[in-house]
């Protein structure tokens, strides 16, 4: 299997990105006015409009073309037939089973799968009901009132984004509080306000190893004990999620209150499964499996839409196009929807995480960027912060705009408001503006020859700067299923195209050790390692003056 870069489709999007560097986006919607109508996809409860990226009709049937050549249509059979796709850890890759709807069939070494999934769901259900109802008593015989998920990473950030989506939707049976980063002042927080009486544990961990979680959940259960001072009242007040039972054990949790996963569930990819669990706890399990439902419709469109319409290929092919070929190192995810708000935090492990790495399946090194820089935050805050540098800094970061048509919380005018600040900014950072109309601008405000002069450069806006608009109907559980289901297809095309192994993440796992055997050193009796200057005196500067 040749480099990506041997392939005709390759070349020829690297002679049009010479050409279409040339053009102006301004000039490609005036020369064309079904712009709009070639470059937008539909399904239901989404609308995605391309029509403002830089790219022509050949620069997409390019891309088509690429898409052909490297053959998605086959991987993709591959990912949903359940072949271990993620080569370097001899694993399947099935988060899709995990919504499979329809229940068909879905194969994993001989084996259908579904009956598991199916059993989990039926235990998060009923347990989810137990606590939500009353039922689940604690050590006082008190019901659970709050919460606390302790997970990082894809352990955290897929249940944290959506109960933040769907906070709108929830009624006041529970709160859920989410712990993630092993700095003791987070844990410290959420447990000063909670009654260990009425408060229930989940701890999320796909390997039951993860120092950050280990050591917040053991910190919970010194807590615990603290006030219930009875061993047997653990089991009342914490549950697992985990491939782990061994390691489950071992912590002191009982096998029935473990929720299971399993490892051709990627953590990145993980909150369709019992990782989802601390969602349906705060809005119902029904609403959890709305979210699968949402993620199901774009499985089927994903699966069976023609690759000119097929909205995660053509975002796969246009972050490829905007980064390998027109050398954009940068995305912005900027929702325009308060719901969304943790979405770029989420993308960033999504995105990078899965393809943020240099050699291709075989392991040579790519001779191309693969995936660019992904952050973001609400547009609105953004505008008020860097979006000075998106309009007129001198390196272009393509954005992804997502807004919906109606507001979770009718607020008078406000939505108005809001959308006519996403509309307005695509259509600047597209059109910018020109010479003449700055001084035309200038001119109209009495501003006098010389004043114009002197503001003419600064006020220019070079525009030419690619956005995606994505409008869903409203924010519920089924969009946000839909719309993380559509960027998780997305990051699995751009690894295809970029060949890129993207469910390993050898990098993280890198931290991870060097973290630990630092740790042993910071004991007073710890002795020091071989290290550079730099880490060996800010380690001694730690240990000497903590
Ligand atoms: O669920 P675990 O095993 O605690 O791992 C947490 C996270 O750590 C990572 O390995 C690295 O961040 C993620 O892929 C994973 O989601």
């Amino acid at each position: 299997m040749g480099c990506r870069s041997e392939l005709s489709s390759w070349k020829a999007l690297e002679q049009s990105a010479t050409k279409l560097k040339q053009q102006h986006l301004k000039t490609l919607f005036a020369q064309d006015q079904a712009r709009f109508a070639k470059f937008s996809s539909q399904i239901p409860g989404v609308l995605y409009d391309y029509s403002k990226q830089l790219i022509d009709e050949e620069v997409f049937s390019q891309l088509i073309s690429l898409a052909e050549q490297t053959d998605i249509a086959t991987w993709r059979s591959k990912m949903f037939s359940g072949e271990k796709i993620n080569f370097t850890e001899q694993r399947a890759v099935l988060h899709v089973a995990l919504r499979n709807r329809s229940n068909s069939p879905v194969m994993v070494e001989g084996e259908d799968v579904m009956p598991l999934v199916n059993a989990e769901l039926a235990k998060m259900k009923a347990f989810t009901e137990k606590v939500r109802g009353g039922q689940w008593l604690g050590y006082t015989k008190k019901s659970v009132k709050d919460v606390v998920a302790i997970g990082v990473g894809g352990s955290n950030l897929g249940p944290q984004m959506v109960t933040e989506a769907l906070k709108n939707y929830a009624d006041d049976t529970l709160n859920v509080h989410y712990v993630s980063n092993v700095d003791g002042v987070q844990l410290a927080g959420v447990l000063n306000n909670l009654n260990p009486e009425t408060t229930m544990f989940v701890i999320s961990s796909k390997t039951f190893t993860t120092s950050e979680t280990m050591t917040n959940a053991r910190s919970a259960v010194k807590w615990f004990l603290r006030h219930a001072q009875s061993q047997e009242a653990i089991a009342k007040h914490f549950v697992a999620v985990s491939t782990n039972l061994e390691k489950t054990r071992e912590f002191g949790i009982a096998d029935e209150n473990v929720f299971t996963m399993w490892d051709w569930v990627g953590g990145r990819f993980s909150l369709w499964s019992a990782i989802g669990l601390p969602i349906a706890l705060y809005v119902g399990f029904e609403r959890f499996l709305e979210v699968l439902e949402g993620a199901f419709e774009v499985d089927e469109h994903f699966k069976h839409a023609s690759f000119d319409k097929n909205i995660p290929l053509i975002m796969a092919m246009l972050s490829v196009w905007n980064t390998s070929f027109l050398g954009y190192t940068a995305q912005a995810i900027l929702p325009y929807d308060q719901a969304l708000h943790m979405l770029p935090a989420y993308l960033q492990q999504g995105e990078m995480e899965s393809n943020g790495k240099h050699v291709t399946f075989a392991g040579e090194t790519v001779p191309y960027t693969t995936v660019p820089l992904i952050w973001g935050m609400t547009g609105i805050n953004g505008q008020h912060a860097f979006y000075q540098y998106l309009h007129q800094g001198n390196t272009i970061v393509p954005a992804d705009f997502i807004a919906s048509l109606k507001p979770q919380v009718e607020v008078g005018q406000h939505h108005d408001i809001l959308l006519s600040n996403f509309f307005a900014q695509t259509e600047a950072m597209m059109a910018g503006v020109d010479e003449q109309q700055v001084r035309a601008d200038l001119a109209a405000k009495g501003k006098s020859e010389q004043e114009i002069e002197q503001l003419l450069a600064h006020k220019i806006h070079q525009g030419n700067r690619p956005t995606t608009s994505i409008l869903l109907d409203v924010v519920d559980a089924k969009a946000i299923g839909r719309l993380i289901a559509l960027y998780e297809h997305k990051i699995f095309c751009q690894g295809i195209l970029l060949q890129i192994c993207s469910f390993d993440q050898w990098g993280v796992e890198l931290g991870k050790g060097l973290a630990s055997a630092i740790e042993a050193e910071l004991t007073k009796e710890g002795v020091s390692n071989p290290h550079d200057s730099s880490t060996a005196g800010l380690i001694a500067y730690y240990k000497n003056n903590r």
